[in-house]
């Protein structure tokens, strides 16, 4: 498989020779894939492919699915393997955060949607807690348009504020790895723009990890792009050079819509 990776930068995510399977049906093949540290990596490729299950792969989030699991290989994230037995779930969903297709903000007030995760942690210190949300909602472009209303409720925001405020909760407790599953995907051209832009910024903290059917959106956000057919890896490397100079004649067909 093709790939760009950089020997300079030390990955934070690495997948080694994994197979998933759901139950008897293996969804994803032989991947192999390596993240690097702050920047964005988009998953492409058509619907059905594995990029979601991809992506849930790298904070376990599979495990909720009955008979999921990996059959072969690892995920690796700083370095150690997310299944070791001594891995706390609480702990690793805590350093790899995630944000889903359709925002789901909790039927909180905006401050205790944002102060959830530390809350979960343990956190008391009220100062503490006070400087993660108004540094979060920064991060998240929202503390402007919204610090004059920190307790109203959540669920009174437009859909893509609610989305900027669920990033905002999955940044709060600042993990390495932010995890996007589409999500843009409910959202109209303008709030998109706003959460693209946000990644752009986001990247200089965190590692970002997308899927997106949208491959103008994986051009617009992405250093790197991951392109998937039938749960394989078809394609790793620089977004640029695979948008301009795709290496496989299947990613080519895929990016030119020529794909049957
Ligand atoms: N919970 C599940 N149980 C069984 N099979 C599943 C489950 N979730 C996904 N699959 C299967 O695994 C394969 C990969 O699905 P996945 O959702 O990861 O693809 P995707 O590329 O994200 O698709 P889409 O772009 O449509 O969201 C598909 O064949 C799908 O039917």
């Amino acid at each position: 498989m093709p790939t760009d990776s950089n020997p300079a930068q030390p990955s934070i995510v690495e997948v080694k020779d994994m197979d998933f399977a759901y139950g008897s049906k293996t969804a994803l093949h032989g991947i192999n894939l390596e993240v690097e540290r702050k920047r964005v990596t988009a998953l492409i490729g058509p619907s059905g492919c594995g990029k979601s299950t991809l992506l849930r792969c790298i904070n376990r989030m599979n495990d909720r699915v009955t008979g999921a699991r990996i059959a072969k290989g690892e995920v690796r994230v700083k370095g150690k393997n997310i299944h070791d037995a001594d891995v706390d779930l609480t702990q690793l969903r805590k350093q790899v955060g995630m944000v889903f297709q359709k925002s789901n903000p909790f039927p909180k007030t905006i401050y205790e949607n944002v102060a959830y995760g530390l809350r979960v942690h343990g956190e008391k210190d009220g100062e503490v807690i006070h400087e993660a949300v108004e540094r979060a909602l920064t991060q998240a472009a929202l503390w402007d348009e919204l610090k004059d209303r920190l307790q109203a409720h959540a669920l009174g925001l437009s859909g893509g504020q609610q989305q900027r405020l669920c990033i905002a909760r999955a940044i709060a407790t600042q993990p390495d790895v932010l995890l996007m599953d589409e999500p843009c995907s409910a959202l109209d051209p303008i709030a998109t723009l706003k959460i693209e832009e946000l990644i752009h910024q986001l990247a200089r903290d965190y590692t970002v990890i997308i899927v997106t059917h949208n491959m103008q959106q994986a051009v617009r956000v992405s250093d790197y792009t991951a392109f998937l057919h039938l749960g394989k890896l078809i394609e790793f490397g620089e977004t640029e050079r695979m948008f301009d100079r795709p290496k496989e004649k299947l990613t080519e067909s895929y990016l030119r819509g020529t794909f049957s």
